[in-house]
């Protein structure tokens, strides 16, 4: 069924078919991208093609030398299917598998060494930074920068005893690292030697080329040589890259290989969750464990949902408790309402049995701290934290919960890595003094200190390259709805410009608008379409199962637009969708960025990001203009400019203390009243302004009002004479909320 086709209800576009295919085999929505990389140059790419062509070389000679029966153990990334039988075979074969091909993995890893200028070029073609972020002096000497002009004339200044001042430049030359990149998937296996069940899982996902992010991080977490560290020593690391880019595999890969091996070794008596992920909505979490169970399936490692009312630790004034196995959690109810109180006595409830942990920041820490009644308990085995979304989990909304569970784990091997596309400076020194704080809580020795590295796919917080941006002015309120409007009628839109095809989402400001928004559109969607049916609202006021419901009915396709707030914003993978509406302008550009990051997903070309913006904006969209631009410019399309420098220079700079009160609160106008509740019936009316919408003008409005103000007053007039005494008292002046 053609959504786009039965919501112009059936009319005919003006352009022709062929262009109307074209438009269609670009959009996100028609399958993923032949490539997911973001950026790549010719002179990488060459390089990365002469490295492949040699190993497949390679490869090629030792499958004839080996015979047939050994080649199918050894293609198991050339089909993306392979039936269970032999997936049960070579599973039981893996450590075997393992051992025997060590000695030739060696031979060709010594091959497959790149000098310094082969990584240098294929990390710059890919535009990946990689910087040690420690203190200089506890960089490797080796890294240790040549003298420059520059160093050696402060040097002069300087007493002879004392360590010579770096400039800025120098310091940021000595902290670069060059770490091997992984060109293919298949070295997962040759080189790095992670399971071989957890490389078939990786390997079933259908993925050819490795991205950005899966290229730099992969070997850094899976223990790379070429680091700077020289050991191979697995890093504390901070990863900023584009939305869609594949962040959750490269660190869902690291942590269930790690624990693979854990299980394999001498710790292997050693059980309790060994992993954390911390996510900072339902949905996201819910999402990251659904890709972990297709990357653990046979591994033998189990990864939850943590759930209200879920036990993780036992306490040591506990008595031992019987323990609960993953699957039979799978079955508890997803219908508990409230988060913040406790479903049973807690003690009652036996202890979570997983590995990976996957959760919200307030639901593990009510469940350490026994919702915040005592002191948290400690969670002694964990030995990888991955913090997704990291810069929102350390924002002051979540700070305190995230750093409690952090400070929880205090095992010495722990290592933390925080992945967003968009980090601010003060995430890495956050990062550096938590490392520190935590360190000498538990009383670790620097001499076992490990690296803190980051990495950077692209410009640090910036829009992906491969979408279209649509900054649209709409002047009022009316307006947008009136743009808005126009998209969901495709056969109008032709005349704005902007074609949108459904699936789509739609962002508001707060969740009040979000409903309103709602109601409003949601008989615009013809019956033959699927009516009101096709259209919903998804928010944090609903239940649980509620937005499950409206999560799995959205992927599926049965809903084909979804009014959101910022719940969505962030790390939420729709594959396919086409575009997204910010109805109203988000509070920063880092929301921005990761709202119009829900379409263009893995590199797949043709999403839409369109923005309304009113005159009350104004002020605030200079820093959405600039990411904008920036985006434009990166993906490098000469003359087709959203953004005018006219209108760069035109829009207003934000004071600093203006960005923080509109990080925290939105746009003034839109904001929901103290006064007015949730059912929009309090108050006077006034307080309602920010979650009205509607196309009726003001004057409309009160005209309206006044109508059904004389009404209930005639009304109430009779009921008074009838029962001969005062009714109650109404407030009729009132405006009662939106107009459906
Ligand atoms: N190598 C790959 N090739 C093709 N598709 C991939 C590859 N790696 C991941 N994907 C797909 O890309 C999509 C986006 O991945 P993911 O959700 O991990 O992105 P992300 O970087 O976490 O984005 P966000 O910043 O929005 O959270 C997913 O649908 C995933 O299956």
């Amino acid at each position: 069924m053609d959504a786009f086709r039965l919501l112009t209800r059936s009319t005919k576009f003006k352009s022709s078919a062929a262009s109307a295919a074209e438009s269609t085999a670009r959009l996100p929505s028609t399958g993923k991208a032949a490539n997911p990389q973001l950026f790549r140059t010719t002179a990488g790419e060459k390089l990365e093609s002469a490295k492949n062509k040699k190993k497949r070389k390679r490869a090629a000679a030792a499958d004839e030398e080996e015979g047939d029966n050994d080649a199918a153990e050894l293609d198991f990334f050339q089909s993306s299917k392979r039936p269970s039988a032999a997936k049960a075979e070579s599973s039981a074969t893996a450590k075997d598998d393992e051992d025997q091909k060590s000695d030739q993995d060696d031979e060709s890893d010594e091959e497959d060494e790149m000098d310094e200028v082969e990584r240098r070029t294929i990390l710059n073609s890919h535009k990946i930074k990689v910087t040690d972020l420690r203190d200089l002096d506890e960089i490797q000497p080796q890294a240790q920068p040549v003298a420059t002009t520059e160093s050696k004339k402060k040097k002069k200044k300087q007493k002879k005893d004392e360590t010579p001042v770096l400039s800025k430049k120098e310091q940021k030359r000595a902290r670069r690292v060059y770490p091997q990149p992984l060109t293919s998937f298949k070295e997962l296996r040759t080189r790095y030697k992670i399971s071989s069940r957890l490389a078939e899982n990786v390997a079933e996902q259908g993925f050819t080329v490795p991205t950005e992010v899966q290229l730099g991080t992969l070997p850094l977490l899976l223990g790379d040589s070429s680091i700077s560290s020289k050991s191979g020593e697995e890093p504390d690391l901070l990863v900023v890259a584009p939305t869609g880019s594949g962040k959750t595999l490269s660190f869902l890969i690291p942590v269930i290989n790690k624990i693979v091996r854990h299980h394999h070794s001498s710790l292997s008596n050693e059980h309790g969750i060994l992993s954390i992920v911390v996510a900072p909505t339902k949905e996201l979490a819910s999402q990251i464990v659904n890709e972990g169970r297709k990357l653990v399936a046979g591994t033998g490692v189990k990864i939850t949902l943590m759930k209200k009312g879920m036990r993780v630790v036992e306490r040591d004034d506990e008595s031992e408790e019987n323990v609960l196995d993953e699957d039979s959690e799978a079955s508890e109810s997803e219908s508990e309402e409230d988060d913040d109180k406790p479903k049973k006595p807690s003690s009652k409830v036996p202890i979570t049995k997983s590995d990976i942990l996957v959760t919200t920041p307030l639901q593990l820490v009510n469940a350490l701290s026994e919702h915040q009644t005592r002191p948290m308990a400690k969670l002694p085995l964990v030995r990888s934290l991955v913090l997704d979304e990291a810069d929102v989990l350390l924002d002051p909304l979540f700070r305190e919960q995230t750093l409690d569970i952090w400070r929880s784990c205090i095992h010495p091997d722990l290592r933390v890595s925080l992945w967003s596309a968009t980090m601010g400076s003060n995430i890495d020194d956050l990062t550096r003094s938590t490392i520190k704080e935590r360190q000498a809580d538990i009383g670790q020795i620097s001499t076992t200190q490990h690296p803190l590295v980051r990495l950077v796919v692209g410009l640090k917080d910036s829009a992906i390259p491969n979408i279209e941006h649509k900054l649209v002015y709409a002047a009022t309120e009316q307006g947008k709805l009136l743009g808005l409007r126009q998209l969901l009628r495709p056969a109008a839109a032709t005349a704005s410009d902007v074609r949108l095809r459904p699936p789509f989402l739609i962002f508001t400001q707060t969740i009040p608008r979000a409903i309103a928004l709602h109601s409003e559109l949601k008989y615009d969607i013809p019956a033959e379409a699927g009516g009101s049916s096709r259209i919903a609202v998804l928010h944090s006021d609903l239940s649980d199962t509620q937005r499950s419901e409206i999560m799995r009915d959205f992927r599926k396709g049965e809903i084909w637009i979804l009014v959101t707030t910022d719940l969505l914003a962030r790390g939420v993978d729709f594959r396919g969708i086409n575009g997204v509406v910010n109805y109203d302008i988000p509070n920063s550009a880092a929301v921005y960025v990761h709202r119009v990051g829900r379409t263009g997903r893995a590199g797949r070309e043709g999403g839409i990001a369109v923005t309304y913006y009113t005159k009350e904006d104004i002020p605030y969209v200079k820093s959405i203009a600039n990411i904008i631009d920036v985006s434009e410019k990166l993906r490098g399309t000469e003359g087709e400019k959203s953004i005018q420098k006219w209108l760069l220079d035109s829009l207003p700079d934000l004071s600093k203390k203006d960005k923080k009160e509109l990080k925290k609160h939105g746009v003034k106008a839109r904001q929901v009243s103290k006064q007015v509740g949730k059912d929009g019936k309090e108050g006077n009316g006034k307080g309602l302004r920010g979650m009205r919408i509607s196309t009726k003008s003001g004057f409309e409005r009160r005209m309206e009002n006044r109508r059904k103000g004389a009404i209930e007053a005639s009304r109430n007039r009779k009921a008074n004479e009838t029962v001969g005494r005062g009714g109650e008292e109404s407030d009729n002046g009132s405006w009662n909320g939106l107009d459906d």
